[in-house]
């Protein structure tokens, strides 16, 4: 498939789960560099990461992975959080072409919805809006089976772009007969996860799948990923689609922002979902 120059090849490793892979090319110099630099910042000595620290309001920084409770058990990820605005100077960069395999993804799931060119608002708001990069660091446990990288989670996020740098397996999928799969790495390529905004986009027709990342005995493990929030779009059943096949909906419709400040307001291991509070 080509969507303005992004070439997507589709598979579906984990029949069960609603995630893709897409080979979008980026695996040329400048990637390798970018994740030698990722994992340069990461082995950093401590008092130099944290100069640039989260620093209190604010997610954005070097820090532990999300600790919303002090009896909660920490994760072994070390994360650096940025808000980033769209790179309109170079229409080649890779943040551009990383959203612009974003945009693909959406406008795909539209048409796979029965929603077409109503969705212009909505990919407006996708290759211009800000979008989230956090990059995770796992250090290598002895006892790996006893720690979790990032317990089991679906993103938050519309449409999340995971990158694995360096060739060793840590993320997994919940299958649809509840197994968890290891997501091998495949080079060059880059794992497309649907967030919950979308699964409430679709009024509950794609799952954002749940997904965790376990840690190696004796390696580290970095990641990166985007995740494209379209913030000024509110989050809620289509109406297009809704109008188009007469579904009931499903969920209530919130601003961006609303749903953002319930999602950090809420503990790492509430029972209930943020997709199930969102529940009419
Ligand atoms: O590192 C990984 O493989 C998973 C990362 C992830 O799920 C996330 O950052 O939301
Ligand atoms: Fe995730």
């Amino acid at each position: 498939m080509e969507e303005e120059g992004v070439n997507l090849e589709w598979s579906l490793p984990v029949p069960s789960a609603q995630e893709l892979l897409v080979n979008h090319k980026t695996s040329d110099e400048g990637m390798r560099m970018m994740k030698e630099n990722v994992r340069g910042s990461f082995e950093l000595p401590y008092h130099e990461k944290q100069k640039s620290a989260e620093r209190p309001g604010s997610l954005e920084g070097y820090r532990q992975a999300f600790i919303t409770s002090q009896d909660q058990k920490l994760e072994r990820n070390g994360m650096i959080f940025l808000k980033c605005l769209p790179a309109f100077s170079c229409k080649k960069s890779r943040s551009q072409r990383l959203r612009k395999a974003a945009v693909a993804v959406v406008k795909y799931i539209g048409m796979a919805l029965v929603v077409h060119e109503g969705e212009l608002q909505l990919m407006k708001s996708f290759r211009e809006g800000s979008y989230e990069v956090r990059m995770n660091y796992y250090p290598p446990c002895p006892e790996s089976e006893r720690v979790m990288g990032l317990s089991t989670h679906a993103d938050n996020s519309g449409i999340t772009m995971l990158m694995e740098c360096g060739n060793l397996p840590g993320l997994q999928v919940l299958s649809g007969d509840g197994r968890w799969v290891t997501f091998p790495p495949v080079p060059s390529s880059t794992v497309v996860n649907l967030g919950q905004i979308r699964e409430v986009y679709s009024n509950g027709t794609y799952r954002a799948p749940d997904h965790r990342a376990v840690v190696n005995k004796e390696k580290e493990r970095v990641s990166i990923v985007t995740c494209y929030p379209s913030p000024s779009l509110p989050v809620g059943s289509s109406p297009q689609l809704l109008a188009a096949t007469g579904l009931t909906p499903l969920y209530q419709t919130l601003s961006h922002s609303e749903y953002l400040q319930s999602f950090y307001n809420r503990k790492l291991n509430d029972a209930v979902p943020i997709i199930k509070t969102l529940k009419l």
